[in-house]
């Protein structure tokens, strides 16, 4: 197909193709199910009757298997087709390689496509190494990495496409990167309920860090809505991609603030034909692990509620959760050693230990297991031996009645008492000394309870996990950094923004995180954002006192800031102000009397608190509903249970805000709270609005 140069007619050709293929599939498909129906049948018929070594059977499995596979692998590569359909392709490069004439046409879309399987390609993957090019270069002297090594040459023409629903929109010759004028016009559009895939628009700065496979610790310290998120999820699909033989999609973990925050992002791999990866809060996973230590564990949103409501003792809080503490908790863990254990004798059916041989073992022979796990190799180790001397094995009973005569060595084993003797010991409050079910530890004594756990029972673990997505790493503190540590031995993908810390005072895990993993990492920085307007990003940066962000130059409405005497009279200025239907309105800075339609899809009333916000939102609900505004479908309440984001207008804190986007984002804050953890909010709050910006202060 090197004849066909012109854009349309290629689209027409790569059209057919993919129809012709679609329809080989579906008959394909057809063939392979009526196949496994078969052998489905002949199983059910004759497996009385196979031969009794289970060979046949074990075959006859086998082959449905390989079956069920290859139908399955069909059916995703129709789904990728079909897909493909709506927008076959969105860039082309020419490249001349260095010693020829003629240039070859490289057309890029979202996955390859041949006339017949294992065919030359009629359209390359984004990921595909030559699509480098689009990204990186402009036109002239370029390369790319190539398994074979760096490829030179020059590109002659880069051309970009629109194209929906398989009909061209434009297409046009550019010579810059990514022309500016399309990434404006993406920009500009309105926010969809879900983060967008950016594969027509990637920035050279952001495919740097999508393509890295060099570095196992990236760390992206990025300005907000400097594309982050987005970045971190096509990395992953570019991985997925190259090196299928070891990274599959169960085996990316990605550790995200909440369940709406995974519910927003969760298209963005299936749209890039790569199926979804975990993900998981890491509150809810150290809850889970803490269950048979305590009954209830708060979360992160919990102490900033506390912290809000000026419910903290902030001093407390930082000791806890500064360096020191972590130290005085290792010396702890030393002093224990010895402390905790009470060594004795055990004797059974006639076999003895002496107390001296016990704690030769325990000190010397198994001094690598944690110390709260080690009794047990101990026990197991005399428990052998009984067995050996008497020539047979020890039911399961008597097996567990001699080692809880092993465990009963120690004083205790119950972290929440051994967590509580450390406090005392350090002089730091101690918790309630209650029963297990009225036992609930307060978010900063939630990590470092996990860490005792770890260092004193756990041994190293392997969760399967080969890459991990850390979001939000400033909100992360140092001991969840050893947590993870110690958990995930794989690459990882660490990205944040200190300006976003939910705390009074700005965290920089950067200095930190070279201690704890060593000189593995390689640091990011972005600061050029794109999620807003120039007039929203520099007053957001303003609030902040960020000088250092550069930004995309789109123009829109000037930031609002007004005050109101109560909530309800901010409210009604949101209801009056809200676009999300079609309105004809006045453009501010357009000739008198032009008037532009604007409507958007998305906007937030975003609050300082989840009492706030509750309010916030009946208040509205009653105010829209008057005004015929389908609150059923349009309006929702976003708090921390919540499980998926939806279109029109949401009410939320600003901590379940982070890391979403709206067209218009109404902040709705008490004036007089100025503490440094609500001037943060009011940062995290403005950061989220894409078209519009309205600071609200209710002034009582
Ligand atoms: N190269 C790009 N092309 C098109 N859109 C982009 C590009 N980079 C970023 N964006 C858009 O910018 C917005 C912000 O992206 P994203 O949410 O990934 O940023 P972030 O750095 O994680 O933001 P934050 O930290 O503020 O939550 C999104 O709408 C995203 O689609």
């Amino acid at each position: 197909m090197a004849a066909v140069k012109n854009g349309r007619e290629y689209l027409l050709h790569v059209t057919e193709t993919l129809k012709h293929r679609i329809a080989q599939l579906d008959e394909s498909i057809e063939v392979g199910q009526k196949e496994i129906e078969g052998m489905h049948e002949y199983y059910w018929e004759n497996y009385t009757e196979m031969d009794q070594y289970g060979y046949e059977n074990f075959d006859n499995q086998q082959a449905l298997l390989h079956e069920i596979n290859a139908s399955n692998e069909k059916i995703e590569l129709r789904r990728r087709f079909r897909k493909m359909v709506d927008s076959p392709f969105f860039g082309r490069v020419d490249f001349c390689y260095e010693g020829e004439d003629e240039p070859e046409i490289f057309y890029i879309g979202i996955a390859n496509l041949a006339e017949e399987n294992g065919g030359p390609p009629l359209i390359y993957d984004w990921r595909a190494p030559v699509s480098g090019l689009f990204y990186d270069f402009d036109k002239g002297p370029a390369s790319y990495q190539a398994p074979l090594g760096e490829i030179h040459g020059d590109i002659a023409a880069k051309w970009q496409y629109k194209i929906r629903g398989g009909k061209m929109i434009y297409e046009f010759e550019s010579d810059v990167k990514i022309d500016d004028e399309i990434l404006k016009a993406e920009l500009g559009s309105n926010g969809d309920v879900q983060l967008k895939n950016i594969i027509r628009t990637i920035q050279k700065e952001q495919n740097a860090i999508i393509r890295n496979t060099s570095d196992r610790i990236m760390v992206i310290q990025g300005a907000a809505g400097s594309g982050k998120t987005s970045i971190a999820l096509h990395r992953i699909a570019y991985l997925l991609y190259h090196d299928r033989k070891n990274l599959n999609s169960s085996s990316v973990l990605v550790l995200s603030p909440n369940g709406v925050f995974s519910d927003y992002i969760s298209h963005i791999l299936p749209e890039l034909g790569e199926e979804n990866i975990r993900e998981m809060s890491f509150d809810l996973f150290a809850y889970k692990r803490l269950k048979k230590v305590v009954s209830d564990c708060e979360d992160r949103y919990d102490l900033i509620e506390r912290q809000i409501a000026g419910l903290c003792d902030e001093k407390l809080l930082k000791e806890k959760l500064s360096r020191d503490f972590l130290d005085r908790m290792e010396g702890y863990l030393v002093e224990l050693e010895d402390s905790l254990m009470n060594f004795r004798d055990v004797e059974h059916r006639g076999v003895v230990k002496k107390e001296q041989e016990i704690i030769e073992l325990f000190y010397f022979k198994f001094m690598d297991i944690p110390l709260l796990s080690r009794m047990d190799a101990v026990a197991e180790y005399f428990i052998d031996e009984v067995e050996t001397l008497k020539g047979f094995n020890l039911p399961d009973e008597e097996r567990e009645a001699v080692k809880s005569r092993f465990y009963r060595m120690y004083e205790t084993r119950d972290l929440y008492v051994l967590y509580n003797r450390f406090l005392k010991q350090e002089g730091f409050p101690s918790l309630p000394q209650v029963q297990y079910e009225k036992r609930k530890l307060r978010y900063e004594d939630v990590y470092p309870v996990l860490y005792l756990k770890y260092r004193l029972e756990t041994q190293q673990e392997d969760s399967g996990v080969r890459h991990l997505i850390v979001d939000e790493m400033q909100d992360y503190s140092m001991i969840q950094y050893l947590i993870i540590q110690r958990l995930f031995k794989c690459r990882m993908t660490i990205l944040g923004d200190r300006e976003q810390t939910m705390d009074g005072e700005q965290q920089d895990v950067l200095t930190f995180l070279p201690k704890i993993f060593g000189k593995d990492i390689r640091r990011i920085v972005m600061d050029k954002s794109y999620r807003n307007t120039v007039e929203i990003a520099s007053y957001a940066n303003k609030l902040a006192g960020i000088t250092e962000v550069e930004l995309f130059e789109r123009h829109g409405k000037p930031v609002v800031e007004k005050e109101f005497p109560g909530l309800e009279e901010a409210l009604e200025s949101v209801v009056r102000e809200l676009r999300l239907e079609k309105q004809a309105v006045i453009a501010e800075n357009a000739d008198e009397g032009v008037e532009d339609i604007i409507s958007y899809e998305t906007a937030a009333v975003i609050a300082r608190t989840a009492d706030e916000a509750r309010e916030t939102y009946y208040i509205l609900k009653e105010k829209l509903e008057a005004e015929g505004f389908d609150t059923k479908e349009r309006l929702s309440l976003l708090h921390r249970d919540s499980t998926n984001f939806q279109k029109g207008l949401t009410v939320t804190t600003f901590y379940m805000a982070k890391g979403l986007e709206f067209d218009q984002v109404f902040s709705v804050f008490p004036g007089q709270d100025r503490s440094p953890i609500v001037e943060r909010a009011r940062y995290i709050a403005a950061t989220r609005a894409l078209h519009e910006l309205y600071m609200y202060e209710v002034v009582k």
